[in-house]
């Protein structure tokens, strides 16, 4: 794979009984380092099931069929434990919804950054508060300081949000995934915390953004290209302005029409 391409997905298709016979793909889609792109659709459509993929957090009942996910110079898919483990969280960071439910309500939210950190890099005590000091800061959270200390349910879902962007980026991930990273956020701050992570994504050379929502106002501001999906399948991929100007399948029009409120 080019040195430019930071995730490399081919042929992926993932299958899952729990609730409905289900099956994602096949899809094939290629990050470039800097790129942000949207994975978009409809409730149900697969984005999470595909995002768990990546972030390795499929539940027992779906099953990878075929395919691979080249990120660094593995396949992700066929990585033993250790390698997963080093991965997770790690080189891919993830930015969840629901701040609230990510978060442990009782460890202060300083703590739960740096355990994250210490899990990956050795660092002391010491030198992870102050990794996490900047990491507040870098992400907007005023009064760093004190806030390293709060427990969860002291700080705005706004802020919150950002404790949860700094637990994705904290070990400095080449690879972010955000699914509906905004959901459930004022519309002005979710347009504040979508701002922060494309700066963070573009601010460094090797990093890559893959960013599912249901919300094509947010492909159109954010992304540079998009994956639209349908039932699991893939119903067009390509440039965001393509498929704004000529939307090609039925399910992009429709989601198109619900982005333009009318
Ligand atoms: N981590 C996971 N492990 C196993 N199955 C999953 C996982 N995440 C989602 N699924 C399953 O994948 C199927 C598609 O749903 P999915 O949640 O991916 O849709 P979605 O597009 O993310 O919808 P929404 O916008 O409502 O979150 C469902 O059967 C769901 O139960």
């Amino acid at each position: 794979m080019p040195d430019t391409l930071v995730l490399d997905v081919a042929g992926l298709e993932v299958g899952n009984d729990a609730d409905r016979p289900f099956t994602l793909g096949p899809l094939d889609l290629a990050l470039a380092a800097r790129e942000i792109v949207g994975v978009v659709g409809d409730s149900g459509a697969g984005k999470s099931l595909f995002v768990s993929t990546l972030t390795q957090t499929l539940r027992p009942s779906a099953t990878v069929v075929s395919g691979e996910v080249r990120f660094e110079d593995a396949d992700l898919l066929t990585l033993d434990h250790r390698r997963q483990q080093r991965i997770r969280g790690a080189r891919i960071g993830f930015i969840g919804s629901n701040p609230h439910g990510l978060l442990h309500p009782m460890l202060p939210v300083g703590r739960q950054v740096a355990n994250v950190l210490r899990a990956h890099e050795a660092v002391s005590k010491t030198e992870a508060r102050a990794r996490v000091l900047d990491m507040f800061s870098a992400v907007g959270i005023p009064d760093p300081a004190r806030r390293l200390d709060a427990y969860p349910h002291e700080l705005s879902g706004g802020m919150a949000q950002r404790v949860v962007i700094a637990v994705g980026l904290i070990c400095d991930p080449d690879l972010i995934v955000a699914d509906e990273p905004t959901a459930g956020l004022d519309v002005t701050i979710q347009a504040q915390v979508l701002e922060l992570i494309e700066a963070l994504v573009r601010s460094r050379e090797n990093r890559a953004l893959l960013l599912a929502t249901r919300d094509l106002g947010i492909v159109a501001r954010f992304c540079d290209r998009v994956v639209v999906l349908d039932d699991g399948q893939v119903a067009e991929q390509g440039p965001v302005r393509d498929l704004f100007r000529t939307p090609e399948a039925a399910i992009s029009r429709e989601l198109l029409t619900a982005a333009r409120g009318f």
